[in-house]
């Protein structure tokens, strides 16, 4: 069995590379940025004031001094003059400074008397913002990187109406058994609702990706070949169950039926060890996913969301990982890597949950994430530290 580093290693070598695409920059907002983008100016484009006062000289500042107003320099409309000494314009935040001032007075600062103003005891001569004093034309929004608003403003600031991005991946998501119904639909006394599609679609769409969910294919490999058939297309085949070693475990060789190359089938980790990966004859990815819930969206996290994100552009690497203090102790591993959901005390140490069977939902909707353990690892004491998986984490 291969490890878990190795496995994640083959899939960035399966994951179809990144398609650029062009899209207006308010559609950019969570995508990834492929290329980067230079500013096509300085801000400001010229020194500005910083607030609403009186432009000056420095050097005419002084307790008592009294100046004529020669006019008014807005945001958007220049005085066009030049202020000499013991002169001074009304400015407005964000207006260009008149040419010979260097200083701006804030209006708390003076009295005004029609076309004077004269200087307090308190007044200081500051309140300028130099021209390029956030960025000079050139600079430049590196990429690849995810876009956040404050990217989004930057980017319009820059003055680009367009960038390129990572097209986001398309995923054709395929739940197998013969148990399985939809949630709105009437179960047999035999049967479950298909849970996981669910949560991996919530995942899929949450990073960025296009999920779609198929019809459930029950344990035969007609039902199977079929859906694979519809989800031909799709950049990713992502299978849930029928990928163990049971009687009716059929992902691995109805994917081979339709053509597909396995690369890879079984993980040493814990839960999630059925998980196998290949490339359909189409190109696309496959990704068979094991079909106890909590073994799903372990690997969902684990494996699918850093390929997700490497297929949109971003740099591959492993679901980001914190070191946390245990708050109670762990046993001694076994040869599998191990993640064991886990809540955060308030002090910020993890604490696993007693039950870690790969069936329980409502165990890994309370956890806030994963405790990695090691394969073979030994047993820590409470207040060791480990490895900790967060779900929920923006990167
Ligand atoms: N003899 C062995 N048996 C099992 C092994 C093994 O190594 N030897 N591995 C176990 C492990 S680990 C896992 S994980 C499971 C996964 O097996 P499959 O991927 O084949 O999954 P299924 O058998 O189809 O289903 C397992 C379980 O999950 C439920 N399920 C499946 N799909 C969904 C869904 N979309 N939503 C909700 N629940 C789902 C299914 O009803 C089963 O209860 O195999 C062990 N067995
Ligand atoms: O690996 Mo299974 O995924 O332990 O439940």
């Amino acid at each position: 069995m291969i490890s878990v580093a190795e496995a994640l290693d083959r899939l960035f070598a399966l994951a179809p590379t990144p398609v650029p695409e062009e899209v207006p920059l308010l559609d950019a907002a969570g995508r990834v940025l492929l290329r980067p983008v230079a500013a096509r100016r300085d801000q400001p484009p010229f020194a500005a004031s910083a607030m609403d006062g009186y432009a000056l000289r420095a050097a005419d500042v002084s307790p008592g001094a009294v100046l004529c107003i020669l006019g008014e320099s807005a945001a958007g409309r220049r005085f066009e003059g030049r202020v000499g000494p013991g002169e001074a314009t009304r400015i407005l935040t964000g207006a260009p400074l008149p040419q010979g001032a260097d200083a701006v007075v804030i209006q708390e600062e003076v009295r005004r008397d029609g076309d004077r103003i004269t200087i307090s005891d308190t007044a200081i001569a500051a309140h300028v913002r130099p021209a390029a004093n956030d960025f000079a034309a050139g600079s430049e929004l590196s990429a690849p990187r995810r876009l956040s608003p404050a990217d989004v403003a930057l980017l319009a600031a820059f003055g680009a109406a367009r960038v390129t991005v990572g097209r986001r991946p398309t995923v054709a998501i395929i739940s197998t058994g013969d148990e399985l119904v939809m949630p709105g639909e009437e179960p047999g006394p035999d049967q479950i609702f298909a849970a996981n599609a669910f949560g991996l679609h919530a995942l899929l769409a949450a990073e960025g990706a296009r999920p779609r969910l198929l019809p459930i294919a029950g344990d035969r490999p007609e039902a199977l070949a079929l859906a694979f058939d519809l989800a031909h297309g799709a950049d990713l085949v992502l299978t849930i169950g029928g990928a163990s070693v049971g009687d009716h475990d059929l992902v691995a060789p109805a994917a081979q039926a339709a053509g597909a190359r396995l690369d890879f089938h079984k993980v040493a980790m814990r839960p999630g060890k059925p998980l196998l990966a290949g490339r359909m004859p189409d190109g696309s990815m496959l990704l068979g996913l094991p079909g106890n819930p909590v073994s799903a969206m372990v690997c969902g996290l684990i494996f699918l969301l850093p390929v997700i994100r490497a297929m949109q552009g971003l740099l591959p690497g492993p679901a980001p990982r914190e070191r946390r203090r245990l708050a109670v102790a762990l046993r001694p591993g076994g040869p599998r890597e191990h993640y064991l959901r886990a809540v955060l005390d308030r002090d910020g140490s993890v604490r696993p949950f007693d039950r870690q069977d790969s069936s329980l939902l409502s165990v890994l909707g309370q956890a806030d994430g994963l405790v990695a353990q090691p394969p073979d690892a030994l047993g820590q004491d409470a207040g060791e530290m480990v490895d900790f998986v967060p779900f929920r984490r923006n990167t």
